[in-house]
């Protein structure tokens, strides 16, 4: 088991997709506990928010720093970096490629680019022009369970043209099964020879974990993940499993422990992220999490009933 996954990478990105539980709320102390925490276990990547301009996203302003990345702020952040690498996501229409400094002038080393299936091209531009500027650079494919198969197969020959290091399967709806993780990996693997390969995935079925160890067997190289699974809705894939059941000469576990006793546990009394059966029920009928996310927070948190009537009931579902 260990030998087939030596090849792996983890991207942690508790910071990123935490931060649309909380608003990216985390204190400056609590970054830099995470980014200490990470390179001492040996984590090869933190993503450390988002890069996209607060000028193309409207309503944001409330949100904390780690939503609008800023480098001159990121170098007071982590005055000292590790070997942990930092990452940030960028989402097509909201990032302004002005605000992304060449490598060399940015502690940022990997910038991801994420997009729906009918964006592909737009999101290599982008692609193209950090590659260009110096960035290692991924391609995030989201809500993958949702696309169809001749869409998927256009994609991939822009991709296989393109400069991307990395094609990432995205799980955005947490709703792949084993048997799906399998198909898409092998489809991938088998259009896009060329490329290295990414996995990211949301808990809503209770397969995160598993779909993300599938992945690794079967070759894909970066495993994202977040320390207590934070993120959106359901969680991701939980950085401590994927740190213990790696771990060989390069990963320890006792430093993620020590940030999940310290800051996790704590931020999970008041902030909610993980299996709860909204989410688990958005996960099933293969959607976005976003009406649990509604449901979770409003007087009727866990009516699950209703809930799930009201998604599979079409005469209700779209209001007639
Ligand atoms: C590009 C990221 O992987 C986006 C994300 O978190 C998602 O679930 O979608």
């Amino acid at each position: 088991m260990h030998s087939k996954t030596s090849h792996c990478k983890i991207v942690d990105c508790t910071i990123r997709d935490g931060g649309l539980v909380n608003n990216w709320d985390f204190s400056v102390e609590f970054v830099q506990y995470m980014y200490q925490s990470l390179n001492e276990a040996g984590v090869d990547y933190m993503e450390i928010g988002y890069k996209n301009s607060p000028k193309l996203l409207k309503g944001a302003e409330s949100a904390g720093p780690w939503r609008f990345l800023n480098d001159d702020f990121l170098k007071k952040v982590i005055p000292n970096k590790g070997n942990t690498k930092l990452s940030a996501l960028v989402d097509i229409g909201r990032v302004d490629e002005n605000d992304i400094l060449p490598r060399s002038e940015s502690l940022l080393d990997l910038i991801r680019v994420a997009c729906y299936i009918q964006d592909v091209d737009k999101a290599l531009e982008l692609v193209k022009v950090f590659h260009d500027r110096g960035y290692e650079t991924t391609l995030n494919i989201m809500a993958l369970s949702n696309v169809m198969e001749n869409q998927l197969v256009e994609a991939f020959k822009l991709i296989d043209e393109s400069v991307v290091d990395v094609v990432y399967i995205v799980d955005s709806y947490g709703s792949l099964k084993p048997n799906d993780m399998t198909y898409l990996v092998q489809k991938f693997q088998q259009h896009l020879p060329n490329k290295r390969l990414g996995v990211h995935a949301h808990n809503n079925l209770q397969l995160a974990y598993a779909n993300t160890l599938l992945a690794a067997e079967k070759g894909v190289e970066l495993l994202d993940s977040s320390v207590y699974g934070m993120g959106r809705a359901a969680g991701n894939c939980n950085t401590e499993l994927l740190v213990a059941e790696l771990q060989n000469t390069k990963y320890n576990i006792r430093p993620v422990l020590d940030m999940i006793e310290k800051y996790m546990i704590p931020l999970r009394e008041k902030e909610e992220w993980g299996y709860i059966i909204p989410y688990m029920i958005t996960g099933i009928l293969d959607e976005h999490p976003r009406s649990a996310m509604a449901l979770r927070d409003s007087a009727d948190k866990d009516n699950g009933v209703d809930f799930y009537d009201r998604l599979t009931t079409p005469e209700i579902a779209h209001g007639k």
